[in-house]
């Protein structure tokens, strides 16, 4: 985010302190607008990179079993509202000719697409996308449980509610495999 761009975020958090009815003078405030600033430029930080580039594929002999990463904490903003939802990620993927990436990797994808204003389900398809441009597997599973804010501290306000998504591709879309995928998640 450039210093233009952190000036207008500054600008406008001043004005909603003054439309809420605050004192973006008094002291405890007057540093919060730049902070903001600082604090949207990281929790939206992927609206600055047109893509994920960050990975690395490897070659191994001939693994063709499931890969399975689970309990990827994520946190994101939603789009709606522009409260987070947070939660925990679970990805699998079956390898095409050995085909693998890193698993660290993995995790940074997910932080990648949480890292802008979103909904859950696109959340959840564009991990499906972005495994299936990098990776071509066989197939994907992709799992999401995430708790909203702005389905608990407002609004209809459920505690403690989750949210799960889920989205199979290739040889993982199939009963069977999402069952096995299922029973290693618990
Ligand atoms: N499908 C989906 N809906 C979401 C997500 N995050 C927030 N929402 C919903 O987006 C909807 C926005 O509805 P609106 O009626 O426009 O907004 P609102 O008046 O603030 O709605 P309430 O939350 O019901 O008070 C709400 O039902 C939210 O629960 C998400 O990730 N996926
Ligand atoms: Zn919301």
């Amino acid at each position: 985010m450039n210093d233009e761009q952190k000036q207008q975020i500054i600008t406008a958090v001043q004005q909603i302190l003054l439309a809420v009815g605050e004192d973006p003078d008094r002291p405890g405030l007057v540093e919060t607008p730049e902070r903001v600033a600082r604090m949207y430029a990281e929790v939206f930080s992927s609206l600055q990179e047109p893509e994920f580039t960050n990975y690395k594929l490897f070659q191994t002999d001939s693994h063709a079993e499931m890969v399975l990463v689970k309990d990827i904490p994520f946190y994101s903003m939603c789009e709606h509202h522009l409260l987070p939802f947070f939660g925990t990620a679970h990805i699998a993927y079956l390898p095409t000719d050995g085909q693998i990436i890193g698993l660290s990797k993995i995790a940074r994808l997910v932080d990648y697409v949480a890292h802008k204003p979103n909904v859950q389900e696109r959340l959840t398809s564009q991990l499906v996308d972005e495994l299936q441009r990098i990776l071509q597997p066989k197939g994907i599973a992709v799992e999401l449980e995430a708790r909203h804010m702005c389905m608990e501290m407002r609004g209809i306000q459920k505690t403690g509610s989750q949210t799960v998504t889920t989205r199979f591709t290739g040889d993982l879309n199939d009963p069977v495999r999402i069952a096995e995928f299922e029973r290693r998640l618990r």
